[in-house]
């Protein structure tokens, strides 16, 4: 069989693949990037932008729903039609994927290849019968829904298949309280379902501070949802047209029947199908592919970026891994995994952001720090807005005075968060933030003011 040759193969069109191929093409080089689904990977098709439309319109029906207070009073009835909503998303992901289409398929030096690659050696690929060798070799292949034990009889839904809905669940059962769970459940509340999440551990969002996951759980109750913690979901089996599910637990019912289930326990990288085992680069023990501060594998021709390297799991994260290695092949300032800061947020209804480390992380690691917080309900700006639920809190090293972290749990979060971002690649002391002047009233305003009087952590 002959084998055709490029210089480079990319394989995956998530959110690295695509702006490398572009580079790679633009700088003259002979680039195959193949994608086995829809273009745009997770991020455009099943993840970011299809559930934030989601939430947009979870969140136009909850304020429909609860402005009385603000003096707006809805006197009809309010219907959400998730046939509309879909169809909304639909054609947003259309227009991204169309995008992405015509800048693969018009670009010199780019061709697209659709199937899915499998290695047959440490040069080469095969898709759908065709060998393909290039001298380096790109991965970017993402990652998938973890589905545990126990659901195999039993028709459950994923972040890919509950987003094909076109009638609202009357009881939708959430299995794990992490991003996924959570910006589904929420979301599923406020179009009109039942919700229970089940989480196994013992708060929702285990990596934040326990206030943090304490008053998202306190924001969740109020608006109806039941949370479950320490409850195991370890299988599931139809009963008629409903779903029982089983549960691990030391509290509460150990079994609970539903409409529908959402499994939402943790993501796997899509490195299993992938043929690795024809050439030697190194996997860790849950399946993500090993690599060093420039994202090269331990093989010095092939490189991994995004989801399956593991080094981070968002869509900025895949984004920086294309510019870390972009940065390494054209670029005179060399940009490095070591130089990125953990930064995310959870779109829930108020966001919770987060940047760096948090108070749990600093004492774990025994650092000496100053800690400024504010509760939401002393912002002169959400009380106006009427949206008071959260509180903020600021992380700083005590000998340089650097901020190592920040929680936000509040309305609009995701955007002032961005401020100690910035500052913290600025590697500037918090001190520039506080005697900064920020425009009132707005909730960045009050950053200089709780950054004042900073206290020891005790
Ligand atoms: C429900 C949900 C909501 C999310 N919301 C956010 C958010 O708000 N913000 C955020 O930052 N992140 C969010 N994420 C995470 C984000 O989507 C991912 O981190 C991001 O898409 C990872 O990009 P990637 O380039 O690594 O891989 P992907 O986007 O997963 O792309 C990988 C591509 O590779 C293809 N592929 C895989 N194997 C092969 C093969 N063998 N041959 C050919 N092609 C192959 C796949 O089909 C896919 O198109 C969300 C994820 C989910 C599931
Ligand atoms: N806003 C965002 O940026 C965003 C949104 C959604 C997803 N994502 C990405 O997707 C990734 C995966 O999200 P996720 O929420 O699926 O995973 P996760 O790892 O964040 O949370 C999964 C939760 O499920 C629980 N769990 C596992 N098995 C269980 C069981 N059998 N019964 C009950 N609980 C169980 C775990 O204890 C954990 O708390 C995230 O790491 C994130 O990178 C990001």
């Amino acid at each position: 069989m002959a084998t055709k040759n490029f210089d480079v193969i990319i394989i995956g069109t998530g959110q690295a693949g695509p702006p490398l191929a572009a580079s790679l093409a633009k700088n003259g080089i002979k680039t195959a990037i193949i994608e086995k689904g829809n273009l745009g990977g997770t991020c455009v098709n099943v993840g970011c932008t299809p559930t934030k439309a989601y939430v947009a319109s979870a969140r136009r029906a909850f304020i429909a729903k609860n402005s009385e207070p603000l003096g707006v009073e809805v006197k009809g009835e309010i219907v959400v039609n998730l046939k509309t909503i879909k169809a909304r998303k639909d054609e947003i992901i259309q227009d991204s994927r169309d995008g992405l289409h015509k800048m693969l398929t018009e670009t010199e030096n780019i061709s697209l290849i659709k199937g899915t690659a499998k290695f047959v050696d440490e040069h080469t690929v095969s898709v759908n019968g065709e060998n393909y060798s290039a001298e380096k070799i790109y991965i970017n292949v993402g990652g998938r829904a973890r589905i545990p034990e126990g659901f195999s009889n039993v028709p459950f839904l994923t972040n890919i298949s509950i987003l094909e809905l076109e009638e609202i669940p009357e009881h939708l059962i959430i299995v794990g309280g992490g991003y996924i769970g959570l910006e589904f459940g929420q979301m599923f509340r406020r179009f009109g379902s039942k919700v229970t999440i089940l989480e196994s551990g013992d708060k929702l969002l285990k990596r934040e501070d326990d206030e943090f996951a304490e008053e998202i759980a306190a924001i969740f109750k109020k608006e109806g949802i039941d949370i479950r913690l320490n409850s195991e979901c370890i299988s599931a089996k139809k009963k008629g047209d409903q779903i029982e599910v089983k549960i691990e637990c030391t509290e509460g019912a150990p079994t609970l029947t539903g409409s529908h289930i959402l499994i939402a326990a943790g993501r796997i990288p899509n490195t299993d199908d992938l043929g690795l085992d024809k050439t030697k680069v190194k996997l860790d023990k849950r399946g993500y592919i090993k690599v060093n501060d420039e994202l090269q594998t331990n093989l010095d021709h092939i490189w991994a970026l995004g989801d399956c390297n593991g080094e981070g799991a968002f869509t900025h994260t895949a984004y920086n891994d294309f510019q870390i290695v972009n940065s390494q092949l054209f670029q005179e300032k060399k940009r490095k995994l070591s130089d990125r800061f953990l930064c995310y947020a959870a779109f829930i209804d108020p966001p919770i952001a987060r940047v760096g480390m948090n108070e749990k992380e600093i004492r774990e690691k025994g650092i000496k720090a100053k800690i400024a917080t504010r509760p939401m309900s002393k912002v002169a700006r959400a009380k106006e807005m009427g949206e008071t639920q959260g509180m903020l809190k600021i992380l700083i090293d005590d000998k340089t005075d650097k901020v190592l972290g920040a929680t936000f749990l509040g309305t609009g979060a995701d955007e002032y968060i961005h401020t100690i971002i910035d500052l913290m690649y600025a590697d500037a002391p918090y001190t520039v933030i506080r005697d900064a002047v920020h425009i009132h009233p707005t909730v960045s305003e009050l950053i200089p003011t709780m950054l004042e009087n900073p206290k020891p952590m005790e």
